[in-house]
């Protein structure tokens, strides 16, 4: 399958080598720096495994359309780079998000019918440019956006199992990007305000009272839009802090970098979604405040 990988940074770089390990024709779109390393060395994977492949690296959408494009910016670059994308998203071709937060699929929406979303608990970390850090082995989960199964879906997880990903089609991809939005809206600010691992949310009792109370007002806001759960928040908050105890929330490591956060497309859609049905999200805006005024202090 030709596949393109539209923002080649952590974990994009990590699919994108997966993939190119089992034989698929695989271009990289990223950053000059990561491309120039990728290009000279090869694009080197650490951690759960360890092997190095020599996929296309590119800082520009090539023009002949692939049969899958994989998006993979931060939310808040995924506009502008489907815009550099739009000449090359052919008839057939798909777009896959594996992204974080909410509203992703619909910008891919704006370019063709033809919309994956995904979300992924796999971890990874770009450790140098050309070098990237599978940091922890999760689950992928992908579906038609914003129904179905569909049998595009079926191929892409079928290539992913192939790559040594842990991956399955849902018919409601929808209600598992806002259960993922849900947890994130939780776990990400206030681990990005205490600047702690996501463990002590767990060891802290006025800390897990605090995220629990979050994902309850981020589920009374999906329950009034219709959402269904396969795996209900909560039971996904518990759980992702447990398996990602060691972890410091990828919100904090942006703060810690001075880099721009997510926090727009994940407590601030919550917060967008509440006030479009007149509903009140107290909790989301007071976390929402607290990292904009943290991001404006390291800017
Ligand atoms: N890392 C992880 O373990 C996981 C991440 N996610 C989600 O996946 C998404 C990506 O995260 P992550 O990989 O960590 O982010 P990174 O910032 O590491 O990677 C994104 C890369 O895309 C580049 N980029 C942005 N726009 C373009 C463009 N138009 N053309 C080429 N390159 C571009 C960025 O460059 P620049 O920085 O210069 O803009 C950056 O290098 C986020 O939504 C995140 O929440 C989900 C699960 C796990
Ligand atoms: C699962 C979790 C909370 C892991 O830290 C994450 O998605 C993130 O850091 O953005």
């Amino acid at each position: 399958m030709k596949i393109y990988i539209l923002g080649a940074g952590s974990i994009g770089s990590l699919f994108g080598a997966l993939l190119s390990k089992i034989g698929e024709d695989v271009t990289l779109i990223g950053r000059e720096k990561h491309v120039n390393a990728i290009n000279n060395n090869g694009l080197r994977v650490v951690g759960v495994e360890e092997f190095t492949v020599y996929p296309k690296a590119v800082t520009e959408v090539p023009p002949e359309p692939p049969d899958l494009i994989i998006l993979a910016t931060k939310s808040y670059s995924t506009a502008y780079a489907l815009e550099c994308a739009k000449e090359s998203i052919g008839e057939d071709t798909w777009i896959l998000s594996i992204q974080n937060g909410l509203g992703n699929e619909d910008e891919a929406l704006k370019y063709t019918k033809n919309v994956l979303g995904g979300i992924t608990t796999n971890g990874a970390a770009l450790e140098r440019w050309g070098v990237v850090r599978w940091a922890g082995k999760g689950i992928t989960i992908i579906g038609n956006y914003p129904l179905g199964k569909g049998e595009f879906a079926e191929r892409v997880a079928v290539l992913f199992k192939k790559a040594g990903l842990e991956a399955k089609v849902s018919e409601n991809i929808v209600g598992w990007k806002w259960a993922k939005a849900i947890v994130n809206s939780a776990i990400n600010p206030i681990g990005a305000i205490m600047e702690a691992k996501n463990g002590y949310i767990l060891e802290n009792e006025h800390l897990l009272a605090l995220a629990m109370e979050v994902v309850k007002e981020g589920c009374q806001i999906a329950t009034q839009r219709g959402i269904e759960f396969e795996v209900h928040p909560m039971n996904l908050l518990l759980e992702t802090l447990e398996r990602t105890r060691d972890n410091y929330n990828s919100m904090l490591q942006d703060i810690k970098r001075g880099k721009r956060t997510e926090i727009d497309f994940i407590n601030g859609k919550i917060i967008e979604y509440g006030k479009d049905m007149g509903l009140k999200t107290p909790l989301n805006f007071a976390l929402w405040s607290l990292v904009k005024a943290k991001e404006s202090q390291t800017k």
